[in-house]
């Protein structure tokens, strides 16, 4: 597409892209969406054709940090498409929909799929989307938490219908590639878990 992309530092400003994967329908373009317009598109299910791109900046510790979010299309036949941007991202936003068992169940081979075409350090959150529609729930939060786990990835659950945790996930992951850019060796590790915990305590950024 033409665009040259780096993780150059301004003088207070940090540069990161995030994408969005995971299967057709989970909700992937209506978590951008909320998360940068605060909106939730209803409506009839209009599929992403290829990959997309918006751009929201936040503040981490007074530091500016530039989202550059990619919205994949889930479909298979675009699966090349989306290969290419792997290799530049910094995070991975992993969805799953809550009330759809195949999603969940693939998100092995997408992981598989992030181990082939990703850089080593990305930094992977899984989310279980659909998280209000709690009357076709399929997946537990517990299997959400176990799988995450197995992994060794973030995890938490999202309603881009409510806003839950939508923000919030965002927040954790631009903290995070923050974070380990800063950090000195000696330093511990950005622990998402705790982040989300002591954020919901404090009614912190994200508030729902
Ligand atoms: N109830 C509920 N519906 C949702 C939520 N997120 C998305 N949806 C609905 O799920 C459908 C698919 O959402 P999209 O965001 O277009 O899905 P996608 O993952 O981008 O799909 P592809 O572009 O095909 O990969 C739409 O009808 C949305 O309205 C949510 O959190 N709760």
């Amino acid at each position: 597409m033409g665009f040259v992309y780096s993780d150059v530092d301004h003088a207070d400003e940090v540069f990161y892209k995030v994408m969005l994967i995971g299967d057709s329908g989970v909700g992937k373009t209506c978590l951008l969406v909320r998360f940068k317009d605060g909106a939730f598109l209803s409506g009839s299910f209009i599929s992403t054709v290829g990959i997309d791109f918006r751009n929201k900046v936040v503040d981490v510790e007074g530091t500016k940090v530039k989202l550059q979010i990619w919205d994949t299309a889930g479909q298979e036949r675009f699966r090349s498409v989306t290969h290419a941007y792997y290799r530049d991202a910094h995070a991975l936003l992993l969805l799953y929909d809550v009330t759809n068992k195949a999603s969940f169940d693939n998100i092995r081979a997408w992981l598989g799929e992030i181990n082939e075409y990703a850089q080593e350090d990305v930094v992977i959150m899984l989310l279980g989307n659909k998280a209000d529609m709690a009357g076709e729930r399929m997946i537990r939060t517990e299997d959400g938490e176990k799988l995450a786990k197995e992994y060794n990835v973030a995890f938490m659950e999202t309603s881009a219908k409510t806003g839950m945790n939508v923000d919030l996930a965002f927040m954790a992951v631009a903290k995070d590639l923050k974070m380990k850019k800063t950090r000195k060796p000696a330093d511990p590790k950005f622990n998402v878990a705790e982040y989300v915990l002591q954020e919901r305590k404090s009614g912190g950024c994200c508030g729902s």
